[in-house]
């Protein structure tokens, strides 16, 4: 039996707790001592969790989400809104309320839920920014950011500005109770940039609960509360069964990448280990036993003191860890002779601002600080989006271990939990950019598929025990010879006796290798089963809107018959279809926002939204004229490259500095004609002299030949007493002699100096030549290196 949820009791007794003194207290959210109109705030005294930074005044004042008493609380009294319309607020006091829709059975198929908390613009925001929003919320589903482009978000809850604690709970944690009480492992995050109210969210306000429960107790001590009397009313109402329910509680940070216990700070630098029975797990962290209420709030009273808070620009106290408080749920109960144990784990987390550091103001030790929170946020991030990858059949490595808090909590996240994500946001107009991420951030997490299931184990006495096991053996065949006829039943052309032989052939197969059979056919009945729980559920939800379809033409034919027959006047006919028109699409709205592929459309708009941005900007800025201009350059440059020899013979004059390059590069081919032209002249001149001196050659022979044949004459002209024989003759042959041989000499001697001159010449024109190439060559590259530049 259930208890009274409306209703639902708070245990104050004292359980098996060690006797632990809080060391002291801080309230969250409003405080008596502030007001609307004075942001400043008093002193905090030390709490358990933040105390009001930005102007909330007190519930006993009107504070926001307070009493809403005084008029401070008028400010923020939600809007109903009917019918699903809404009128578009932003920018006004007064802002649409949507109350929360409770579906328990939307657990039953949603491994995962993701909700948007919008939290109340605070006095900081309202006297900076007035009550300009970036949030237009449309109904309990959508919500769109108004910001440089519209983007609409569809998430499984949007609780707005004026939905407070209880509702909240009623929403979000009451069915994580039954979750956890039915054997699921469940977890609850809450993400957000700095000062959001993740910690309001999570913690709340519990000062003085034993006393008097505070309306702005937060999600954690309402989660125990109604746990614990679910406990009592199940442990009552099976009393037969014995059934006996245990519940250990730890409390952790995450700081600087750096695992504490929150319930003993001398521990620190905690290890994270995993093995098969227990999965991850921190070793040495302290586990205390709890049995009510009371020694709940100890626990979260002593280790809320413990968590480190430092001071940014948003919000003075701020969480810089990630908090994990994680309770161990077991239950017992004997059925049957059968002893049954079930059992859950409740994580529940606050984790630290996903603000970027820029906007937080972080320095020094901060900043270094902020860089080890953000890479536990990164990698949770990152973890997401491939977790995502892998919900659409993309097989992907998961890099959980990448940071101590996705490692701790991996089983929350794609692995077998049932988890809850909060995304707080602010509603603020200088709150857009940090807001937008994490919707953005929601976003993807909505896509992301756990695989929950009951932990459940049975022991009980050998008979129990020996007639489970027959009763699953028989399941089992029966599962073998469905299987069987299935894979027969694919190839129906074949006849019966080649089936007879496939069926006696599969048998022999199953005996062979009968652990294996076995080992794939346990599988495949869990998917199987698996797969058609998910059709059972899918073809339930359209069979119930087709109900709902099939009532609302029924109701439609009824009003129209009454119209006809005259009982129900025009006006009222009227005043009702329009009412049931709103019904109806209220009801297609939210089948709409169900679908999944919605959310990958909405993603993908995002990322288009993103791309357009982007190229907006790049056009804004006047880059794109700049870069065409650049373009339209060097097309030209291009142009006179290939075009380069007819331009400077039709343009010689033009001035610019492509024009000069190509003047200088005609030029340089030119002096290279001309010194091949120079080095075929010398070439020329070269065999000129070789035959020369063959000629000069020649007549130094025929030099020697004529002194020889005049020393012959010589010799011939004496007598032989050595007298001369005629004087007349001799001189005569002698000048002759002497005269032709001037002449020859002459001749030499001419060609000597005619091949010299050439030669000479030659040489110094190919001097000049050179010289002249050279300076080119220096002016070539000077200006190709002004071009370059
Ligand atoms: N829904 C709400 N209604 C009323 N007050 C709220 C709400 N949400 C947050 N606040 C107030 O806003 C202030 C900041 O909230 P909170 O401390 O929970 O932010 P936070 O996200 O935990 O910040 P941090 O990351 O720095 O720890 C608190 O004074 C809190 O009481």
């Amino acid at each position: 039996m259930r208890p009274d949820m409306n209703n639902y009791p708070v245990q104050l007794s004292r359980g098996g707790l060690p006797n632990m003194t809080p060391r002291s207290t801080r309230t969250v959210g409003p405080t008596s001592s502030h007001s609307e109109t004075n942001s400043t705030q008093s002193t905090p005294t030390k709490s358990v969790s933040k105390p009001t930074s930005s102007g909330y005044r007190s519930k006993f004042d009107g504070g926001i989400g307070g009493g809403r008493a005084g008029n401070f609380a008028a400010l923020y009294r939600g809007v109903p809104v009917t019918g699903g319309s809404s009128t578009t607020v932003v920018n006004t006091v007064e802002v649409p309320h949507f109350d929360l829709k409770e579906d328990p059975s939307f657990w039953m198929d949603h491994n995962v839920q993701v909700l948007i908390r919008v939290r109340p613009l605070n006095g900081m925001e309202k006297s900076m920014h007035g009550y300009n929003r970036c949030l237009k919320q449309e109904s309990a589903q959508s919500i769109t950011w108004i910001g440089q482009s519209e983007t609409r978000f569809t998430f499984d809850h949007v609780a707005c500005e004026t939905v407070d604690q209880e509702m909240l709970f009623r929403m979000a944690g009451l069915p994580m109770v039954e979750n956890c009480l039915s054997g699921y492992n469940s977890c609850m995050f809450a993400y957000g940039q700095t000062g959001s109210g993740k910690t309001y969210t999570m913690l709340g306000e519990i000062d003085d609960l034993e006393v008097k429960p505070s309306p702005h107790r937060g999600m954690t001590p309402r989660i125990f509360e109604f746990l614990f009397a679910r406990i009592q009313a199940e442990e009552e109402s099976r009393s037969d069964e014995r059934l006996k329910y245990s519940c250990k509680c730890s409390f952790l940070e995450i700081y600087n990448e750096q695992i504490t216990d929150l319930l003993d700070p001398s521990s620190t630098y905690l290890h994270l280990r995993e093995d098969v029975k227990q999965g991850v797990y921190v070793e040495n962290l302290s586990e205390f036993e709890v049995r009510t209420v009371s020694d709940i709030l100890k626990l979260l009273t002593q280790g809320s003191v413990n968590r480190k808070v430092a001071a940014t620009n948003m919000n003075k106290e701020s969480s810089r860890s990630h908090s994990v408080f994680t309770c161990a749920i077991e239950s017992r109960w004997e059925k049957d002779s059968t002893t049954n144990v079930r059992f859950a784990r409740l994580n529940l987390v606050d984790l630290a601002g996903s603000e970027r550091q820029k906007s937080s103001g972080a320095e020094g030790e901060r900043l270094k600080e902020a860089a080890n929170i953000n890479k536990s946020l990164s990698t949770l991030g990152h973890v997401i989006m491939i977790l995502v990858d892998v919900a659409n059949g993309k097989p992907k490595h998961v890099p959980y271990r990448d940071s101590r808090l996705t490692f701790l909590l991996q089983d929350s996240l794609g692995g077998n939990s049932k988890t809850m994500i909060i995304a707080n946001v602010s509603p603020s107009i200088c709150c857009a950019a940090e807001t937008l991420n994490t919707l953005k951030f929601a976003q993807r997490a909505k896509l992301i598929q756990n695989n929950a299931v009951v932990n459940e184990d049975s022991t009980g006495d050998i008979i129990a025990l020996q007639h489970q096991i027959r009763l699953l053996k028989e399941e089992l065949s029966l599962l073998k010879r469905q299987n069987v006829f299935r894979s027969l039943s694919f190839g129906s052309t074949v006849k019966d006796t080649t089936q007879a032989q496939h069926t006696a052939c599969s048998e022999k197969m199953y005996e062979t290798d009968q652990q294996h059979v076995d080992g794939s056919l346990a599988l495949e009945s869990k998917g199987i089963i698996r797969m058609s729980t998910k059709q059972v559920r899918q073809r339930e939800e359209e069979t119930r809107s087709t109900k709902m379809m099939v009532r609302f033409r029924e109701d439609k034919i009824h009003r129209m018959e009454s119209l006809l027959g005259g009982s129900l006047p025009q006006d009222t006919y009227l005043l009702e279809e329009n009412k049931a028109l709103c019904e109806e699409i209220q009801m297609l709205q939210a089948k709409v926002d169900k679908n999944p592929e919605v959310t990958r459309f909405a993603l993908e708009n995002i990322r288009l939204l993103d791309q357009l941005r982007r190229f907006q900007e790049f056009y804004e800025e006047g880059e794109r004229d700049i870069l065409l201009d650049e373009v339209s350059n060097l097309r030209e440059q291009l142009l006179h490259h290939l075009d380069g020899k007819s331009i400077w013979h039709n343009h010689p004059n033009v001035n610019g500095q492509p024009q000069e390059a190509m003047c200088i590069s005609n030029q340089d081919n030119s002096l290279h004609l001309e010194l091949k032209n120079t080095v075929n002249e010398l070439e020329e001149c070269r065999r000129n002299l070789n035959s020369c001196l063959e000629e000069n050659q020649k007549l130094s022979r025929e030099i020697n030949d004529l002194q020889f044949m005049l020393d012959n004459i010589k010799s011939t002209t004496r007598d032989n007493d050595g007298n001369i024989k005629s004087i007349k003759d001799f001189q005569d042959t002698s000048e002759a002699l002497a005269s032709e041989l001037d002449i020859l000499e002459g001749v030499e001697n001419g060609m000597e100096c005619i091949y010299t001159t050439s030669v000479m010449k030659h040489a110094e024109e190919i001097l000049d030549l050179q010289l002249e190439l050279d300076i080119l060559k220096i002016i070539l590259k000077e200006e190709r290196s002004i071009h370059g530049k």
